[in-house]
């Protein structure tokens, strides 16, 4: 079923990811011109001097901006941790929420080690979204609502890192992936947290239950992400929407934040071309997720954490390459021999 008819708030999204805007080309022109006159030879920046291309192109300005990098951490809660998938209890949700709030998590680390911002967005914490393998997540209006107060994470920054926190979040990133892109339940699984074998059979059991009782909506990518998902996932896909539409690049964390991610890609294919993939998770469904979005990861490092911490560390990566285009010196303005033509 569509909503174009009865004007639900699904329409207002549809809305939106119609009028997104695309990569400014006098800007990328701008950005190589100088990339040209600076004092290395060329490309010798490797993926540094594509990563400032796309700063420009998506912020539509050069030089490109990155002073005021962000960190949002989305948290949710989701029923479906009755069907003993996820290794930690769901209390753990809330407590890390107050560590981050106490500067004690491992993203506040990473932030104050490359000068990021961090905010964190607590989602109805004491009440979990329905069990998927039973019902619908969320309803229409409560998701689109969801969208909504995640387009706010934009505010005040020039490039925007997407994280969540939420336990039992890779079974539902699991099941929007097997919703989205088909396959089979067991390719989009994984250990998350670190659930035992028993676990992980559990885990894919209720990814392939939960996928079955959705069938009828699967077309749909908002009925995927409404049936199939979770707070912190509508809320991370209405702030990488939101960084479109206001011209913030985006930084992708792992398997959970690209998931989210995903639907808006399965709404139209060239919605992600403002993010990159942070990281490769050790997640082991981020690696066929991120080729069924042609995106390459910045960094590989083994992480599994989640939290905003494999885009807080790209970051650091992204900051050097504006910082790399806007502050060296030119062949002219050093004097340094530039090579014969
Ligand atoms: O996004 C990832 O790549 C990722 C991989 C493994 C674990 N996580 C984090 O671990 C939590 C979900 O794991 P689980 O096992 O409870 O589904 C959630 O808080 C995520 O931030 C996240
Ligand atoms: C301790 C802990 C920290 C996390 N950070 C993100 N997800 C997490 C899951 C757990 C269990």
């Amino acid at each position: 079923m569509t909503n174009a008819a009865t004007g639900l708030p699904f329409d207002d999204i549809r809305n939106l990811v119609k009028d997104i805007p695309g990569p400014d080309h006098d800007a990328v022109a701008a950005c190589r011109a100088r990339e040209g006159q600076l004092t290395k030879p060329p490309g010798a920046l490797g993926r540094l001097e594509s990563i400032s291309e796309w700063l420009c192109a998506w912020q539509a300005q050069h030089p490109p901006k990155s002073e005021r990098v962000v960190v949002a951490v989305f948290a949710g809660n989701h029923g479906v941790v009755a069907q003993g998938v996820a290794a930690y209890p769901q209390e753990v949700t809330a407590q890390m929420v107050a560590n981050f709030q106490n500067d004690g998590a491992a993203v506040n680390q990473i932030c104050k080690s490359f000068d990021l911002g961090l905010k964190v967005f607590e989602l109805a914490l004491e009440k979990p979204t329905r069990d998927i393998t039973q019902d619908a997540a969320l309803d229409e209006a409560e998701c689109a609502a969801t969208m909504a107060y995640g387009m706010e994470a934009t505010e005040g920054c020039d490039i925007l890192c997407v994280g969540e926190m939420g336990i039992g979040n890779t079974t539902i990133a699991a099941a929007i992936c097997h919703g989205l892109f088909g396959g089979e339940a067991q390719d989009w699984v994984g250990p998350g947290t670190g659930v035992d074998s028993e676990g992980l059979k559990r885990k894919a059991d209720a990814v392939r239950r939960a996928v079955a009782l959705h069938k009828a909506h699967l077309d749909d990518p908002l009925e995927v992400l409404r049936r199939l998902g979770g707070r912190e996932l509508a809320a991370m896909a209405g702030a990488v929407l939101a960084a479109r539409l206001q011209r913030i690049p985006v930084i992708l964390d792992g398997y959970v934040a690209t998931a989210a991610a995903a639907v808006l890609f399965a709404m139209r294919p060239d919605a992600l071309e403002h993010c990159v993939a942070g990281h490769l998770s050790a997640e082991p469904a981020h690696r066929r997720l991120l080729e069924k979005l042609g995106l390459k990861p910045v960094l590989e490092l083994g992480m599994r954490l989640g939290e905003g911490s494999g885009a807080a560390m790209a970051a650091g990566i992204v900051k050097a390459a504006a910082k790399l285009h806007s502050g060296m010196a030119t062949f002219a303005s050093a004097g340094v021999s530039n090579k014969e033509a």
